[in-house]
């Protein structure tokens, strides 16, 4: 069972899933991605025909959700029924309705209940969780919890640099209107009591990484 629990929140593009991955890496922790779970089952409900602006449906599909995915930081993958779509879950398509998704609360119940379970039950000494409710809901007594940003113009810049198929007006348009759906749900903006903001805006990704690391060491008791 992993002991630390390393909380980290933000809005899209703030580098949650590079820099909390690499973090893990160097600190010898598991990763887990809760967006990729949000995404697959997104996903899968377009791959079935399922109407994702239809609660009951996605629902349903939740219920009987085969989701696995690798929480060691080096061999990262997520599959549904068995089927490796790591690469699928980022397309555009996939973005485009997964706000739609997570919005469900019983999704969210659901997919909680099973992040908490994957992270009681790796044994890493500790985990870096990272997502939109984690600092809040997800692990609220979590003894490090961050809130990672960056300016909105950062953060288009730097995803605009990834996508290389659309224009950057439509890469910020994706990014905003994601973000906005996705805080009628959760507040990510703003750091809960407690929670550690860590602004990247004029950080280069290196010293995010180790601003992460420096923030975890000082957050947990030493022996
Ligand atoms: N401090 C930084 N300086 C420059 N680039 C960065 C920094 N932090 C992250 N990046 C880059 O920004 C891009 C977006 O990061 P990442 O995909 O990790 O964000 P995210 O918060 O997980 O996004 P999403 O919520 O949309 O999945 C990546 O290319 C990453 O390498
Ligand atoms: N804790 C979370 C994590 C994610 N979401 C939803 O999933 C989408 C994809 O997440 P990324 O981190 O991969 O961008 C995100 O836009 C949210 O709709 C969530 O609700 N809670």
């Amino acid at each position: 069972m992993s002991d630390i629990v390393v909380a980290v929140d933000g809005p899209a593009g703030s580098g949650k899933s590079s820099v909390s991955k690499e973090a893990a890496r160097r600190l010898g922790y598991a990763y887990l991605d809760t967006g990729a779970a949000y995404r697959a089952l997104a996903w899968h409900c377009l791959d079935e025909g399922v109407d994702v602006e239809n609660p009951d449906a996605v629902l349903e599909r939740v219920r009987a959700f085969d989701y696995a995915t690798g929480m060691d930081p080096d061999r990262y993958y997520v599959r549904v029924g068995g089927e490796d779509i790591t690469p699928d879950i980022r397309e555009p398509r996939v973005s485009a309705v997964v706000s739609a998704v997570a919005r469900v609360p019983e999704v969210r119940q659901s997919l909680n209940a099973m992040f908490r379970r994957l992270m009681d039950e790796h044994p890493a000494p500790g985990v870096i969780v990272e997502g939109r409710d984690i600092t809040t809901i997800v692990a609220p007594d979590a003894p490090v919890r961050i809130l990672l940003t960056a300016s909105e113009e950062a953060r288009i810049a730097r995803r605009s640099a990834e996508v290389s198929a659309q224009t950057t007006e439509a890469t910020a348009q994706q990014l905003a209107s994601r973000d906005r759906q996705d805080s009628r749900v959760v507040d990510f903006m703003t750091a809960a009591p407690g929670v550690i903001p860590l602004d990247s805006t004029d950080i280069d990704f290196e010293q995010t990484v180790q601003a992460l690391i420096d923030t975890v060491r000082s957050g947990i008791p030493h022996d």
